[in-house]
This record gives C-alpha cells, sequence and structure tokens, in this order.
C-alpha cells in the first residue's frame, strides 16, 4: 500500500458560521460537500480539546483507581454534550441545505461513542482498520489524527487529509432515504500503516422514529423510492446480517426493488 491519493480539498467548516450570519451558505456548501464526497470536516474545537482531551487509559486503571475513573467520566459526559449540540448544529445544517425545516432531524438522537484502536501493522496492504462500508445511522462525527480515512469517489478511493483539530464529518444510510436519494451515503474504510498506532474517537447519532423519504420531497414526479421502516428493530439487524456491504442493506427497503 498505497496509491491512494490524499486529498486536502474535503470543506472545513466552523461550528460559529454554521450558526451565525453565513449559516444559510454553510448550509448550502455542507450539502455540496456531502454531494460530492460524503463528508465536510468542523473546525472550531481547539479549547475543548486542549481543556478535556481524554486520557487513554487501560479499563483496568479505571477498575481499580477511582479517581481516574471519576476523571475519564467527567471529561466523556463534557466531551458527549459537545458532540451532542454539534451533531444538533450540523442536523440543522443538512435539513436547512435540503431544503427542509432546521428541526426537521429534531433535537434528541441516541449517541453512541465508539473508540477504535489501530495498533501498528507490519503489513498494511493485508489488514485493514475497518472494511469498506456506509454507516447505518444518520450521521458520524470523529477525529483523525492520524491519516487513515480513505472514501470511494467514482469507484476510485481517495485518503482524507487529517487535519489536527477538527471532526470528521459523515452521513449514513438513512438520509439516502430520508431525501429520497437525493444524497447518497458515501462508502469509507480506514487503513492501518507501520509507523503509528491510531485511535479514532467518534459518536453515531441514531434514530429513534421510523425512517422515510421526507414529505417535501415526494409528488407526482417524484414517488417514494423507499418503504418505511424502523430503524432500530428492522433495519440495524438486516444491515448487520448484510455485513454492512456499501448500499446493499437498503436493497430490501426499495420501492419496486
Ligand atoms: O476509524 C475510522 O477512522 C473510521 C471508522 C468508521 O468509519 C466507523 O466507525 O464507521
Ligand atoms: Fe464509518
Amino acid at each position: 500500500m498505497d496509491s491512494v491519493p490524499i486529498v486536502k480539498k474535503i470543506p472545513v467548516f466552523d461550528l460559529g458560521q454554521a450558526q451565525g450570519k453565513e449559516r444559510a451558505v454553510v448550509a448550502h456548501q455542507i450539502l455540496k460537500a456531502f454531494k460530492e464526497y460524503g463528508f465536510f470536516q468542523r473546525k472550531r474545537i481547539i479549547q475543548m480539546r486542549q481543556k478535556h482531551s481524554i486520557p487513554i487509559v487501560p479499563s483496568i486503571m479505571i477498575q481499580r483507581s477511582t479517581d481516574t475513573g471519576r476523571k475519564c467520566w467527567n471529561t466523556t459526559a463534557i466531551l458527549t454534550g459537545k458532540i451532542k449540540k454539534l451533531g444538533q448544529v450540523t442536523l440543522q445544517n443538512i435539513a436547512e441545505g435540503l431544503g427542509l425545516e432546521a428541526e426537521f432531524f429534531g433535537k434528541e438522537h441516541g449517541q453512541r461513542m465508539f473508540i477504535n484502536h489501530y495498533p501498528i501493522c507490519p503489513d498494511p496492504s493485508s489488514t485493514l482498520g475497518t472494511g469498506g462500508h456506509c454507516d447505518p445511522n444518520l450521521i458520524t462525527i470523529f477525529q483523525q489524527q492520524v491519516y487513515d480515512l480513505q472514501i470511494l469517489k467514482n469507484e476510485e478511493r481517495i485518503g482524507v487529509e487529517p487535519l489536527p483539530h477538527a471532526f470528521v464529518v459523515n452521513f449514513g444510510l438513512p438520509i439516502t432515504v430520508i431525501s429520497n436519494g437525493k444524497l447518497t451515503s458515501v462508502a469509507h474504510r480506514a487503513v492501518t500503516n507501520t509507523t503509528q498506532a491510531r485511535t479514532a474517537i467518534g459518536t453515531y447519532f441514531c434514530l429513534a422514529n421510523v425512517v422515510e423519504p421526507a414529505k417535501p420531497f415526494l409528488g407526482p414526479e417524484s414517488p417514494s423510492l423507499f418503504k418505511p421502516f424502523k430503524w432500530e428493530i428492522e433495519f440495524l439487524p438486516h444491515y448487520a446480517s448484510k455485513k454492512s456491504v456499501y448500499h446493499e442493506a437498503l436493497e430490501a427497503f426499495k420501492i419496486n426493488a
């Protein structure tokens, strides 16, 4: 590995722009980035990261030392709240970019935190960190401190340049359904490397309700492409059974499939 080119073009927005006067412009640009790459990046987390960096400690230490455990717990709780806010603003931007009401996605979402650790790998050509997949959840927000993220754009893999103090944001298969096919979730994977171990920390924003195409996208000229489904009990088990092969998990929910 690895002849995959690393692009520097995935747009970066800061949270201030996303909520301020430039909000409508940013929402439009986020949609453009989603159409082109399926990803964008969110800046302006420098103070937060410096103030609340998570100590990575083995879980056995957390069990033994209540002090370390408490610190980790407090830090995680603070970060979870900040990420929640970031997720809410991002979902408002996506809704507005799609021409929906800002609160279309609501304010409360299940947040599932993930920590992926990829050790140094002597032969990255034989081992991926995370195999190619589209995410099953609404949006995902995570850190890429060390390069590993590759996306599939027009059948070609491109690497995403890691930016310090930025989060990577991407959207999953439910947004393909909600937008009635206007946005196609982009497949991606994480690769390993021979020199640096890497830990990716992120949050999946989940759905509680039925997933279906949003009413404003439906009409005589644009019939619904997907049947409604319950995310947690119908979609997730199906996604897991398909071993998350790119967009395949959506096939069963397509109308006239
Ligand atoms: O570990 C990474 O960099 C990406 C992980 C990922 O794509 C996922 O957990 O859905
Ligand atoms: Fe992913």
